[in-house]
């Protein structure tokens, strides 16, 4: 199961006069579902950038199975390792909610077919079935648009999941469904799911938890 590790880390923007993390060191592991709390530019995003492969620390290690991300390929990482959820959806609003899966499929090189039959299979573990599938994402409700952006995460194969405020858009009912699938997706298939999130109620249904202030991080269950 996918490990990713971070030590003694730190970063700061380029031309910033601080250090917006500062000695960062957690683990977060395959199986379990963890979640990010802080005020307001404590630095979530930030640490969920590096995570991501978006940005490198500018000082310290975060290691992937134990395999420091300076020794991989970035662009492979980001494509096969990871995959983000993000408050606003993002689905691509011209292709229908089975595109939006079978699209990325195609696109690294999968036979039509077998993408459209993955991604409806996808896509009908997460509720989303019959018509709903060829529906355009502004004619889905909020929780439905974000269960098939969590579809589109699955679709990529990646096992680390970094959802930032994943549901911040939706109604309570809405954001339980969603915690229930990361949930479910970490116990019963063994992905490391990772939430930033400012809802204590959504924090304490996770394994994990893990807080940050004025950039540095200590886990608080
Ligand atoms: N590109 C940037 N250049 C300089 N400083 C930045 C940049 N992006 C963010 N910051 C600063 O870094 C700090 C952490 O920001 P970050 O977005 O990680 O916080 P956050 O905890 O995710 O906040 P929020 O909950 O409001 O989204 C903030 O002080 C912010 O102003």
């Amino acid at each position: 199961m996918a490990k990713l590790e971070m030590k003694n880390l730190y970063y700061r923007y380029k031309g910033a006069n601080k250090d917006v993390l500062k000695d960062v060191n957690c683990r977060f592991e395959g199986g379990q579902l963890n979640a990010i709390v802080g005020p307001s530019g404590s630095g979530k995003t930030t640490l969920l950038s590096i995570m991501a492969g978006l940005d490198k620390p500018t000082q310290g290690t975060i290691t992937i199975n134990n395999i420091d991300l300076n020794d991989l390929d970035l662009d492979e990482y980001r494509r096969d390792s990871v995959s983000m959820v993000f408050q606003a959806f993002q689905l691509f609003p011209l292709l229908t909610a089975l595109e939006n899966l079978s699209f990325p499929m195609e696109y690294k090189g999968m036979d039509k077919n077998q993408a459209r039959e993955r991604s409806k299979k996808i896509l009908e573990s997460l509720g989303i079935d019959g018509d709903k599938q060829f529906r355009y994402p502004s004619n889905l409700s909020g929780g439905e648009q974000q269960r098939v952006a969590i579809g589109r995460t699955l679709a990529t194969g990646a096992k680390v999941i970094l959802a930032d405020e994943p549901t911040g858009n939706l109604n309570d009912e809405n954001s339980y469904k969603i915690i229930d699938i990361f949930k479910r997706l970490a116990h019963e298939q063994g992905f490391c799911v990772i939430i930033v999130t400012h809802d204590m109620e959504i924090a304490e249904q996770s394994d994990n938890v893990w807080r940050i202030k004025d950039g540095t991080i200590e886990k608080i269950k």
